[in-house]
């Protein structure tokens, strides 16, 4: 029986998604499940880690059912996930030990400020290409292992594991038998050397986290297993990529030269650019790490982190109930031709690059009476596109790299307003890819490629196709003034901490 597809998970912050992918990279049908953001404390984001595995499952099923594709169809499954996202659970068991504790959680900010009092930010950018921030995956380890009882003494036994989600997914796919990472998901942890590519002991002593708990850091792209029986699938099926999602994105947006850059808009914004076999080091915040290992060759990549971007449209849907679905914005944005000097600083759980700071907290600027709930959208909106110059401005600054076009993807692209104004404030055309989900496209290539499914990376990038382009239109004196604008609100907002 011909194999025919791909099967891509796309295991994201606000919901799990399963595409199914054909040889000419067209996505044939979509299954998608919200998942449920717990948030106990101010600042703290978990997650139920038992739910993403059961909604990963439950759109498995349900886009075969959909599309009416049998197993044995399925050439390969490949997986993008949420990155830094935290699990520990119990080897024998299977059961979490406790929450997932997602990227966006604040609660290890403390255990942070003191390992920068204790002298360790160089060691750790010069071994990780990170920074000492609770948005990686180490210091929620230590967390776990700090508060649960006996789990660090568990831990030192083998007995618990650790992963981010992909290795999570994977040994619940696998019937807990492979417990596994790769290279990008690795560079995210704060525990893995990104330079000598190994788990690295200094880092290890300095959140005393026991070298037993860790997966075996693998290629993205190869097959780590097969599915068991007993669960959907009646066959087993190679599991064979994995990627954090926003490398997965760089791939599946074909960024496989030097300098290729591309941005997506997710709960948060994160842009990318490949950087190839050499690692770049950042003076203006952006994050060194790894790409992917694809055909015996592990690329680097240069990041800028946006945590908080469609995550905003979200707090405006839900929070303030002034929309009643995130693409409502785009309608109350165009209503009015400015935000007439609003700036929302959606610095919900601190910033991220270039700025770094844990404590600041979101602020509103620039209110007078005649405000209304149009200024206070379209400026939320904004908010995005200004945040992603901060980014492409440190990139090319750290690259000596001028971006030409923006390749962009995510949930939030669907809003034109957002393209435009993006374009308008960047001055260079951003480019929509024809295949939206390029998270999921990305992780279908690296698990294709690894069965053959794809010959190469060049028959790849030339299924790569352009949907919509969205060119500057602004005047320079417009664009300038908006973000000095901007860039004061920031300054503003990050005098008033928590
Ligand atoms: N038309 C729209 N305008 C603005 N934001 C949107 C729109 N559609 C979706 N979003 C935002 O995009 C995000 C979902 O994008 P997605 O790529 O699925 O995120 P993730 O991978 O982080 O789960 C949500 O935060 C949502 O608020
Ligand atoms: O789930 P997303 O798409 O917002 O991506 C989350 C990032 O991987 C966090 O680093």
């Amino acid at each position: 029986m011909k194999k025919s597809y791909i099967l891509a998970l796309d295991q994201g912050t606000t919901s799990s998604r399963a595409i199914l992918f054909d040889q000419s990279g067209r996505k044939i049908a979509v299954e998608q499940k919200e998942i449920k953001q717990i948030y106990q404390q101010p600042g703290w984001v978990e997650q139920n880690a038992n739910e993403i595995w059961a909604s990963t499952l439950a759109v498995m099923s349900g886009v075969m059912l959909k599309a009416n594709v049998r197993e044995y169809e399925i050439a390969a499954i490949g997986i993008a996930n949420q990155r830094e996202t935290t699990i520990v659970w119990d080897k024998e068991t299977g059961q979490p030990v406790y929450q997932a504790i997602v990227w966006q959680s604040r609660q290890t900010a403390a255990i942070c400020e003191q390992l920068k009092q204790q002298g360790h930010e160089q060691m750790v950018k010069e071994k990780t290409g990170l920074l000492i921030d609770a948005y990686f995956s180490g210091t929620k380890l230590k967390w776990i292992l700090d508060h649960v009882t006996g789990a660090r003494e568990k831990a030192k036994k083998g007995q618990l594991l650790f992963g981010t989600v992909e290795t999570w997914l994977i040994w619940k796919l696998s019937g807990g038998k492979v417990h596994v990472t790769d290279y990008s998901n690795a560079s995210r942890t704060l525990l893995y050397n990104i330079y000598e590519r190994k788990w690295d002991a200094d880092l290890l002593a300095m959140l005393d986290v026991p070298e037993a708990m860790l997966p075996e850091v693998r290629p993205s792209s190869e097959i780590y297993g097969k599915t068991v029986n007993y669960h959907f699938f009646g066959l087993e099926v190679p599991i064979a990529g994995a990627a954090g999602d926003q490398q997965a994105a760089l791939f599946g947006q074909a960024c496989f030269e030097e300098g290729m850059a591309k941005n997506t808009y997710g709960t948060g914004c994160f842009m990318l650019m490949n950087t190839g076999e050499k690692a770049v080091t950042s003076k203006h915040g952006l994050l060194t790490t790894l790409a992917w290992g694809v055909d015996g060759k592990v690329e680097y990549a240069l990041e800028g982190s946006v945590f908080v971007a469609g995550s905003a449209i979200q707090w405006l849907r839900d929070g303030l109930r002034m929309i009643k679905a995130a693409k409502d914005s785009e309608q109350y944005a165009t209503r009015i031709t400015s935000t007439d000097g609003v700036y929302v600083v959606p610095a919900f759980v601190g910033l991220g690059t270039p700025y770094w700071d844990s404590d600041v907290r979101g602020a509103v600027f620039g209110l007078t009476r005649g405000t209304s709930k149009e200024h206070f959208i379209r400026a939320t909106l904004e908010s995005l596109a200004y945040q992603t110059k901060d980014v492409l401005t440190a990139m090319e600054a750290d690259s000596g790299i001028a971006v030409k076009t923006l390749r962009v993807d995510g949930g939030a692209v669907a809003n034109h307003f957002l393209m435009q104004f993006q374009s308008d404030l960047l001055n260079v055309p951003v480019e929509r890819a024809m295949i939206q989900e390029t998270t999921a496209l990305g992780a279908a290539y690296l698990a294709g490629l690894a069965v053959g499914f794809w010959k190469d990376k060049s028959e790849i990038a030339q299924q790569w196709a352009v949907e919509r382009t969205f060119s500057p239109e602004m005047e320079e004196a417009e664009r300038s003034a908006l973000y000095q604008g901007w860039q004061k609100a920031v300054k503003a907002a990050m005098v008033f901490k928590s």
